[in-house]
């Protein structure tokens, strides 16, 4: 696919998402990104070699595929001010949602046509290659735009279809959040061999290998979580220490709770952007 994809905002997610392209070869020359902050599009430009601008219908006018990728709040009026541009071009492009919430129908609404939506929920390890994303398509979406959809997201990482809106926000709950939560984990761990007298660098380093560790493992393995976990718990050992003072903690019960807060802000969003 070399198509040309136009970010609509430069932030660090539409980053996450082009840096990644650029990484997996994709022409920078094909892509365009737009901020209001000239400073941040100079920088955009030097490090990646993008084209950038802050005129958003240019963008559009020249997009095939179109990232939507600044904040909720801000959506509709960035898609009110595109859509005479989408609306008079003999076919729209593909247009792809990052933002969390927001609707297809939304978009639809105020962009004023019926436009092909792809939705999707990335998330930041996307820069890195290892991302993970979550997408919906609307009914004007054709096969071909699904795959262009894909093969956008999956030079980034994994990308998973749901095949209700709604279960996006669950997507936001188990992966476009998500980062977050292991990276609140990581730096707990840190803490905590610090003050149990390691070095700064040894905890951090010792921290995120094991991390890297069990997640190759879990990807790896054929057996269960459950089983990977007992084989680390010697009888009466350390590690059994640990998992008992969790699970008294209510590890798991926090986790799920997290989860639920996150999906229902992602459901609150709508109501609260998405009107
Ligand atoms: N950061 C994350 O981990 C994830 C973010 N998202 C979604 O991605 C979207 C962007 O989030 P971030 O990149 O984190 O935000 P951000 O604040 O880093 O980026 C937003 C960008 O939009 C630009 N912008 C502001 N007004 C604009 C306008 N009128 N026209 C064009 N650009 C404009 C800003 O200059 C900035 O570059 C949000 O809708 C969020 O829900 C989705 C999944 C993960
Ligand atoms: O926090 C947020 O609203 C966005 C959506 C998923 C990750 N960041």
């Amino acid at each position: 696919m070399s198509q040309h994809i136009a970010f609509i905002g430069a932030g660090n997610m539409s980053r996450a998402i082009y840096g990644g392209l650029i990484r997996s070869g994709y022409p920078a020359s094909q892509i365009t990104a737009t901020s209001p902050e000239l400073d941040v599009l100079q920088t955009q430009q030097n490090t990646y070699g993008i084209h950038t601008t802050t005129d958003n219908l240019l963008a559009t006018t020249k997009a095939d595929v179109l990232v939507l990728a600044v904040k909720p709040q801000i959506l509709k009026m960035v898609c009110e001010e595109i859509a005479p541009v989408v609306k008079n071009r003999k076919a729209p492009p593909l247009i792809i949602s990052i933002a969390a919430g927001i609707e297809c129908n939304a978009i639809s609404k105020w962009l004023g046509v019926e436009a092909p939506i792809v939705r999707c929920m990335p998330n930041t390890p996307a820069l890195i290659g290892v991302g993970a994303s979550g997408l919906f398509a609307n009914r004007f979406v054709s096969d071909q735009q699904k795959d262009a959809a894909e093969q956008l997201m999956g030079a980034v990482g994994i990308a998973e279809w749901v095949t209700e809106e709604p279960l996006l926000n669950a997507v936001t709950a188990v992966s476009g959040s998500a980062p977050a939560y292991f990276f609140l984990m990581l730096n707990a761990m840190q803490q905590a061999a610090i003050q149990q007298g390691l070095s700064a660098d040894s905890a951090r380093k010792l921290a995120q290998q094991t991390a890297l560790g069990a997640a190759k493992m879990a990807i790896d393995s054929t057996e269960s979580l459950t089983r990977l976990m007992q084989n680390v718990m010697s009888p009466q050992g350390s590690t059994e220490q640990a998992i008992l003072s969790l699970q008294s903690n209510e590890f798991s019960e926090a986790i799920e709770a997290a989860m639920n807060a996150c999906k229902a802000r992602a459901e609150a969003m709508q109501k609260e952007f998405g009107g």
